[in-house]
């Protein structure tokens, strides 16, 4: 139905109902983002403007964005930047979506840099597979005497992160570099980070379309067995980081002895361990560099 000369709230209430009727999720919510977005309002400027009616070019920018939606388009994709540790990011094709869960190795690194005594030291991090820039920009944002370099292979991704990193007034602390994993970067690091694509190659048709259709398949594909990246990030890890040195990796469902078993292997077993993320689900592999 059209929402044409319709006032506010009579068009939200509308695609809600639509929205809702294809199995979207969150209806109501995304109903009022997409209203947001075309109007340029927040949740609360709409709520002010709710008997104000739409006019025609308003009602053909909202039915584009409805329709992608209903299409599986994910919200942020369509609104064209995500919120990730309390920061606004914006995307491009070529970056996923940054997920709530990897907020997990945000907070694992704090975490560790608090217990050593390091908050405030002049780290040196490295963000491998950085896509917008959203880990290291979140750890930059708590960090204030750090300063870091992210690396992608996509040319695009880069462009995102460093423009993520100037919007956030980051980027005198902050690089990006385009190169395969870890081949460009010269250490050495006090902190090492990672979400690589860790999807086996075979799992991707099976994933929901929001992501199979719309995340990057570089961003995902982790290879066979999905554990590709880190048979190179492991020991590229143990190679830059001090003595001491901490990497934390992102993992999918299941992978954590895999993983945990690569991490070690490649001489970073000072300490292993598991973070969970907010579910539950064991999310991060940690190691440490030993001292000597
Ligand atoms: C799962 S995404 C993570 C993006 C971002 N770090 C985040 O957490 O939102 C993996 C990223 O690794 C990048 N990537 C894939 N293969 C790579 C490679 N061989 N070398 C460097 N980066 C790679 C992808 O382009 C993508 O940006």
């Amino acid at each position: 139905m059209s929402t044409a000369g319709r006032s506010l709230d009579e068009a939200r209430r509308d695609i809600r109902a639509r929205l809702e009727a294809a199995g979207i999720e969150t209806p109501e919510l995304d109903a009022r983002l997409l209203l947001g977005d075309v109007l340029q309002l927040d949740l609360t400027g709409l709520i002010a403007a709710a008997a104000r009616t739409l006019n025609a070019n308003e009602t053909a920018a909202l039915e584009s964005r409805v329709q992608r939606r209903i299409d599986g388009e994910p919200i942020a994709r369509i609104l064209g930047h995500k919120e990730f540790w309390g920061l606004s990011f914006t995307l491009s094709p070529a970056t996923l979506v940054p997920r709530p869960d990897t907020e997990t190795i945000v907070e694992a690194a704090l975490d560790i840099l608090k217990q050593d005594g390091r908050l405030n030291d002049a780290l040196h991090i490295a963000d491998i597979g950085t896509g917008s820039g959203a880990i290291l920009l979140a750890l930059l944002s708590e960090l204030p005497n750090a300063q870091g370099i992210g690396t992608d292979i996509n040319p695009d991704a880069i462009h995102t992160a460093t423009r993520n990193a100037a919007a956030l007034g980051l980027n005198g602390r902050a690089r990006f570099i385009e190169c395969n994993y870890a081949d460009a970067l010269r250490g050495p690091f006090d902190l090492i980070v990672s979400n690589p694509p860790y999807i086996p190659s075979r799992d991707i048709d099976d994933l929901a379309i929001e992501v199979r259709a719309h995340d990057p398949r570089l961003a995902l594909d982790g290879g066979p067995d999905g554990l590709d990246a880190y048979r190179v990030i492991a020991p590229a890890a143990f190679e830059l980081l001090v003595p001491g040195g901490v990497v934390i990796l992102e993992i999918g469902q299941g992978q954590e002895r895999d993983v945990a078993r690569l991490t070690a292997g490649a001489g970073l077993d000072a300490e292993v361990s598991v973070k969970a993320d907010l579910s539950g689900i064991p999310r991060a592999v940690i190691g440490r560099k030993p001292l000597v």
